[in-house]
């Protein structure tokens, strides 16, 4: 269950409500103190700060337990991850500062002009002269936005603006936000050709199926540029990396399991993908209609795909029917899609990936005692598989060596280098998959990407410590 900080700015009346009162009130109402700061005291009265810990579904309780308190009034209630996302989670800072007329003439016009007559000549030079070399855009039209759905270009921003904050803390590259107030595919496309070239890469993000696929083909194509959508790949990297490692913990070798993946959308088809190259034999696909079944005949290209592979199921059914006896459910779809009795009905030691955002597939209280490994999307429960753990580094990895694409050897690279992460002999139920905060991922994953890239010929550098 989501827990959610709340800071309640309280006034107590001296005489009439001591503190203790107020903790075991929000404690009855399911709440849990964790701060308080003392804002003012005066001779009558006190003003506090009270931040209490809550789960979201308990968050009324507690704003009526105070409410019905006497000798307490309740000035303000604030939410701490809105406050978080006040005026924007980033903003550009200058390179250096511009103290005279000297540093202006340098930075801006006259200077500026010869080396702007210099990228003329060699546009190359854009790479070293300008942020290209380390600028990567975030592109969404806001049509499938976590598992919220098609909630629109300005309402996607704060997790645009989520990955750029990732991008940098984490691996040092500038992202920017774009998102783009039109949801046609030509006119997606030929604004982000447009606006490529102060960018190093693209990132594409939440952008919905099948319209994601032609978009990112396309881009790939005609851009010099890695483009990358995230949604699809990184998510198919992750999965990759915790399935190896899950697999570990309950020792059956991907050749042998069955795997249902629900939701085949951007997320799930890559998914498959990734688990047909990496040797598995038996897929299950499914979407809002049941199994996407071997020799079927679908609209989606991609599910054409899939129905042609051998490796596919040709017995159809809902996903009542064909979860029974697999070994993994992996879920990229929506929330509350997976119940307890589809869990009793799977196989020995069933590993479960519940990756819908926010809410999962199933929450992992109600999973935990039916399957043997459970990892979600999110950060505050265990074994987070999300593709932070892969986008930094593999766009780190990318910028580096100038890689003109993000290729599949170098997103196989990226998901081992990832399970790598975890030792033998750390694996266990609990930890599939390292933290996100693990200072080996994003630099085992620049690693291995160079690595790949420099050996698949799309390098068009090779970075000082490869040299
Ligand atoms: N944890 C992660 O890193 C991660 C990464 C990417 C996506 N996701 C999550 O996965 C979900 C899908 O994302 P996406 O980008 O692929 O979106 P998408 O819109 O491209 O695909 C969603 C798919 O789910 C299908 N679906 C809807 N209802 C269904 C049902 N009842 N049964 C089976 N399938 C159903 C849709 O038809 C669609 O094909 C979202 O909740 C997203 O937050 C998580
Ligand atoms: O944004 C995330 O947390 C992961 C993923 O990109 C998603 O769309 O759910
Ligand atoms: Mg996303």
């Amino acid at each position: 269950m989501a827990n959610t900080s709340i800071i309640l700015r309280v006034e107590l009346t001296h005489g009439q409500v001591t503190f203790g009162d107020v903790a075991a009130a929000i404690s009855h109402a399911g709440g849990d103190v964790t701060s308080i700061d003392v804002i003012r005291i005066g001779k009558e009265s006190s003003v506090r700060d009270i931040t209490v810990d809550v789960q979201d579904s308990a968050e009324a309780q507690v704003v009526s337990a105070i409410k019905e308190l006497s000798g307490i009034t309740l000035i303000n209630v604030s939410d701490r991850t809105f406050l978080a996302h006040l005026g924007g989670k980033i903003s550009m800072s200058p390179n250096m500062p511009i103290k005279n007329r000297d540093d202006l003439s340098r930075v801006y016009t006259p200077g500026v002009a010869r080396v702007c007559t210099a990228i003329h000549e060699n546009p190359n030079k854009a790479y070293s002269l300008t942020i290209k070399r380390n600028t990567v855009a975030v592109v969404t039209d806001g049509t499938a936005v976590l598992g919220l759905g098609d909630i629109g270009p300005a309402a996607a921003a704060p997790v645009m603006e989520g990955k750029a904050m990732l991008f940098k803390q984490l691996a040092g590259v500038d992202a920017f936000p774009i998102c783009l107030d039109t949801k046609d595919t030509e006119e997606i496309i030929r604004t982000v050709k447009a606006m490529s070239p102060i960018f190093g890469g693209i990132n594409l993000e939440d952008i919905s199926s099948p319209r994601c696929f032609e978009i990112e083909s396309r881009l790939e194509q005609e851009l010099d540029i890695p483009v990358f959508h995230d949604d699809q790949h990184g998510t198919a990297v992750v999965v990759m990396a915790g399935l190896l490692n899950s697999l570990k913990v309950v020792g059956k070798p991907i050749e042998s399991i069955r795997v249902v993946v629900n939701g085949i959308g951007a997320a799930g088809v890559s998914v498959c993908k990734m688990l047909l190259a990496a040797g598995l034999n038996h897929l299950v696909p499914v979407d809002r209609d049941g199994a996407i079944v071997r020799g079927g005949s679908y609209e989606q290209p991609m599910w054409q795909w899939l129905a042609e592979q051998p490796q596919v199921e040709a017995e159809p059914g809902s996903l009542d029917d064909v979860i029974q006896g697999a070994d993994v459910f992996i879920g990229v779809s929506r929330a509350g899609l997976l119940k307890v009795h589809h869990l009793q009905s799977m196989a020995k030691d069933p590993i479960v990936f519940a990756m819908a955002n926010p809410h999962p597939e199933i929450e992992p209280e109600v999973a935990q005692p039916y399957v043997r490994v459970m990892a979600t999307g999110r950060s505050d429960y265990p074994n987070q598989i999300n593709n932070v753990l892969c986008f930094p580094g593999i766009f780190r990895g990318a910028l580096d060596c100038r890689a003109r694409r993000i290729n599949e050897e170098m997103k196989l690279a990226a998901a081992r280098a990832i399970a790598s992460v975890v030792s033998d002999a750390e694996v266990n139920e609990l930890y599939i998959i390292p933290s996100i905060f693990n200072e080996h991922v994003v630099a085992n994953v620049r690693h291995a990407v160079i690595e790949a890239a420099i050996s698949t010929g799309v390098a068009r550098r090779i970075p000082p410590d490869f040299r």
